[in-house]
């Protein structure tokens, strides 16, 4: 029997750069990715999503866009991650660090996929030219990279 976990990512945007952070604890520990996390009980998908990026990185947004949604299966687990993703171009404050992530501006031509996951090789690009999409993976391990994709984009 599945059960899907709900989780909230959300990457910022501004004209030449993407802001990441180094997850410093916890799943994905030592890997560049957007913010997020979980929903608390009675909070939207969105309003998870903006607390999840303000508290790892300080930023506060008026608006997200919904991007994406890529739900991860891990062979051997019984829980599927339901990722919702979002881009926002609109953000105000500085990032700062956190407990959860250290935050850094990447060049678009230098998003350093080899220290992230391997599925977001896949679909930054959509995601950098606004381009909504849907995408499944198998991960043969929470770790490796071993994986197979199904990948749908969606208009
Ligand atoms: C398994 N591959 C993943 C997982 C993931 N996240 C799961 C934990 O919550 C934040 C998003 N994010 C990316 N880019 N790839």
């Amino acid at each position: 029997m599945f059960t899907s976990k709900l989780l909230t990512l959300v990457i910022v945007v501004k004209p030449q750069q993407v802001l990441l952070g180094l997850k410093k604890r916890g799943f994905g520990v030592g890997r560049w990715n957007g913010f997020g996390g979980k929903l608390q009980p009675g909070e939207s998908i969105e309003q998870a999503a903006k607390r999840e990026l303000w508290e790892e990185s300080s930023l506060t947004v008026d608006s997200l866009e919904k991007i994406g949604n890529i739900r991860f299966e891990f062979v051997g687990e019984t829980e599927i991650l339901d990722v919702h993703i979002f881009r926002t171009d609109h953000y105000h404050g500085e990032p700062s660090e956190s407990e959860e992530m250290r935050p850094q501006w990447f060049d678009l031509d230098a998003i350093p996929f080899d220290r992230m996951w391997p599925d977001d090789i896949y679909w930054f690009p959509l995601l950098l030219q606004k381009k909504k999409f849907q995408a499944c993976w198998l991960y043969h391990r929470q770790n490796s990279s071993d994986w197979f994709m199904g990948f749908k984009k969606s208009g």
